[in-house]
């Protein structure tokens, strides 16, 4: 890999696809102070994209935009080449498909000085099949981030068995100074960490609306009325931490332990029916009860940063 700037010295930041993750990293990066451009072949992409800064900029605004952060650091190229020349860190968010992505990223390869850090938004794809194309794959790592981008604080780095350690530490470095929080992973997990986890969820939410056992809100109720008010502040294994009264997780797992092997060992996958997709559908329309797509990320924005803060009071570092 050649030699990249300092991650604290970046400047330039492009992006390359701008739908809901693209452009929330768009979004994020105008904040933080960086010039971003960005490319999407879609024709409407760039109204989308504006759209979407525009929705996120109050949010970010309330948070704290970084001094002179401007949506008119914004440039929508029409080509890739344009978007990326004279970046100093590119972030790929586009479909996920895996041949899309091998040859998207063999195209940004090409298209950059070796030195640039290149990272994929994907949420399952190993770096290891994405980079098979790529003439300077070393520098190629994935840097997973959390709908969405501007205000989920979370970025899982990982590399693949190409890239370069130098390249994870650099991502992981960028993306603390651009203010995310990062878990760096040193080996490929499918799904990374905390997909593997939602995806057993998820899988458990779908089992059960094809089956009938549970509609689509009790199942969104069990979580924000319950388990989810425990996590901000406590991950899955403090909380069944306390699950153990004194005897705290030794006593959690010699207790329940037993009863789990049951669940543990009966989960499989469900079928995606086209009756299970048509009534996810339904039941989150029905949840939805008349607001929109944009009523609910403005709520959702909203309830993060509200979430944001309290966590960051109980913590201790200020609202
Ligand atoms: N939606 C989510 O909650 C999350 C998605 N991701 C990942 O982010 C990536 C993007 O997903 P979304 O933003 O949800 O999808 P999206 O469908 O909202 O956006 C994808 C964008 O890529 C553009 N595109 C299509 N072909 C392209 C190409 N050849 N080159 C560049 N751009 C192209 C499309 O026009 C579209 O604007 C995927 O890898 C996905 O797994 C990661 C975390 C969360
Ligand atoms: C739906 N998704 C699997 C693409 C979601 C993610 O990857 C992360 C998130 O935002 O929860």
């Amino acid at each position: 890999m050649g030699a990249p700037v300092e991650p604290e010295s970046v400047r330039h930041v492009a992006c390359v696809g701008a739908g809901v993750i693209g452009g929330g990293w768009v979004a994020h990066f105008l904040a933080r102070g960086y010039r971003v451009t960005a490319w999407d072949p879609a024709p409407d992409a760039e109204q989308k994209l504006r759209r979407l800064v525009d929705a996120a900029w109050p949010a970010l605004t309330e948070l704290g935009l970084a001094p002179g952060a401007s949506r008119d650091a914004l440039t929508v190229t029409s080509t890739l080449d344009e978007a990326v020349a004279g970046a100093e860190f590119v972030q790929e968010s586009a479909p996920e498909d895996l041949e899309l992505k091998q040859d998207l990223l063999a195209r940004i390869d090409a298209a950059t000085p070796a030195g640039v850090v290149v990272s994929s938004s994907t949420s399952g794809y190993g770096m290891t099949e994405m980079q098979q194309r790529c003439a300077t794959p070393e520098r190629l790592v994935v840097g997973h981030p959390f709908n969405p981008p501007y205000l989920i604080p979370l970025v899982e780095v990982v590399g693949g068995e190409r890239t370069a350690p130098e390249a994870v530490r650099w991502a992981s470095r960028f993306f603390e100074v651009a203010g995310k929080s990062v878990i760096t992973m040193d080996r490929e997990v499918p799904g990374f960490i905390a997909n593997r986890l939602q995806e057993a969820l998820w899988r458990e939410a779908l089992h059960m609306v094809a089956e009938g056992e549970a509609t689509v809100e009790q199942i969104d109720a069990s979580i924000t009325e319950g388990p989810g008010l425990r996590w901000p502040f406590l991950g899955p294994c403090l909380t069944f931490h306390l699950a153990g009264g004194e005897g705290g997780m030794a006593h959690m797992l010699d207790h329940f332990g037993p009863s789990l092997k049951s669940p543990w060992t009966r989960l499989e996958a469900p079928e995606l029916t086209a009756e299970l997709r048509d009534r996810m559908v339904e039941g989150c329309e029905e949840t939805a009860d008349g607001r929109s797509i944009a009523d609910l990320v403005a709520d959702r924005d909203r309830a993060v940063i509200a979430v944001l803060r309290a966590v960051r009071e109980v913590r201790g570092g200020g609202a």
